[in-house]
């Protein structure tokens, strides 16, 4: 089968690679023309000359490019043809941009795809949603991308349910990862446990929280035993804050991937304006003393006036 592929980054490029591996054609196209197969979108599709099928185009850009690429296939694409959107896209976007596609006849499927950097060599998860129809002529690729193994793909339903999947999925990767790291902290705080990453590693088997995030923070600590040259700070790239918010729209109580999202906004201040706030309160009612800021007056520790 041939394909189309914009976006040959950390994601694309790898993927580009498998579906090649699988005996497939793929012709890239990325912004960065030293990896790049063609010069811009026109000419990639240019590039797509197989007959007998749909033009199939699938998308792994930033999130910010999704909008202006699907304007430009649907000016490039005809009637039948197909675009994928394999981006960690915000699941309520799917709507809107297959209705803009299928303006012109062009159908829309969107790929959670999960795996990261390790998916050359161990497949990547997708999650799909699209109609069957349109999902079963693309299957070729996504049976090249999967794992080899029975799980790792599913179509989840309508246009945006693949996207849904993706996002819940990431909740969930942000609240386990949240539990190792509590759990990290502890360890390493404590004076008891005298080899921490030896102790990340035994659980690698047997027990009941091994996982490939347990595996993947006992490389970090082969690397770096007390995690010395990373700065305690994350990023969000919105999956979590958008699971936080579908939870809301659908009450359902999600405390553990709420309390990992808002541990990461945490991470990026350097002082707490509501533990300020916290501070100020308990001196405010019993006096309790704080600890004055570098560039605040030392007196203001003392117990408040009585008013
Ligand atoms: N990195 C991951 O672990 C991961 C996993 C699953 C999904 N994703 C999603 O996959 C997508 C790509 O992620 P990535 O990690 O490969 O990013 P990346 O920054 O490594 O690569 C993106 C590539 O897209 C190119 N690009 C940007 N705008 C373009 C445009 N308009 N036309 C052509 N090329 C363009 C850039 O030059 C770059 O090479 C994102 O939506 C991301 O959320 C990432
Ligand atoms: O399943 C995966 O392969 C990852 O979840 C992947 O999608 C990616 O690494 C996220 O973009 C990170 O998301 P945050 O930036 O929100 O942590």
């Amino acid at each position: 089968m041939e394909l189309g592929l914009v976006g040959l980054g950390k994601m694309g490029g790898n993927m580009r690679q498998r579906i090649r591996n699988a005996g497939h054609t793929v012709v890239g196209f990325d912004h960065n023309q030293d990896i790049s197969d063609a010069k811009d979108l026109a000419d990639m599709v240019g590039k797509l000359t197989a007959t007998g099928q749909p033009k199939v185009v699938w998308m792994m850009v930033p999130v910010q490019a999704i909008d202006p690429v699907v304007t430009e296939l649907a000016e490039l694409l005809s009637p039948g043809d197909i675009v994928i959107d394999g981006g960690n896209s915000r699941w309520t976007d799917d709507t809107r941009r297959a209705a803009q596609l299928a303006e012109k006849d062009i159908r829309f499927v969107d790929c959670g795809v999960s795996g990261g950097v390790w998916g050359l060599e161990n497949g990547y998860a997708l999650m799909c949603g699209g109609d069957k129809e349109t999902v079963d002529v693309v299957m070729p690729i996504f049976e090249a991308l999967k794992p080899e193994g029975e799980f790792g793909f599913v179509h989840a339903g309508k246009v945006g349910a693949g996207h849904f999947s993706k996002m819940v999925h990431n909740g969930i990767e942000y609240g386990i990862m949240q539990a190792y790291a509590e759990g990290y902290e502890l360890l390493e705080t404590a004076d008891i446990v005298e080899n921490v990453p030896e102790a990340f590693e035994s659980w690698r088997e047997g027990t009941v929280i091994r996982s490939w995030l347990l595996d993947l923070m006992v490389n970090a600590l082969k690397e770096d035993t007390h995690l010395d040259k990373i700065r305690g700070y994350a990023e969000d790239s919105g999956e979590g804050r958008w699971t936080v918010e579908a939870a809301i729209d659908n009450a359902v109580p999600v405390p553990a991937i709420a309390a990992a999202l808002f541990a990461r906004f945490a991470s990026r201040q350097e002082d707490s304006p509501a533990m300020k706030a916290i501070a100020a309160m308990r001196n405010q009612f019993g006096g309790h003393a704080v600890k004055g800021a570098e560039s605040a007056d030392p007196s203001y520790a003392t117990p408040p006036t009585k008013h």
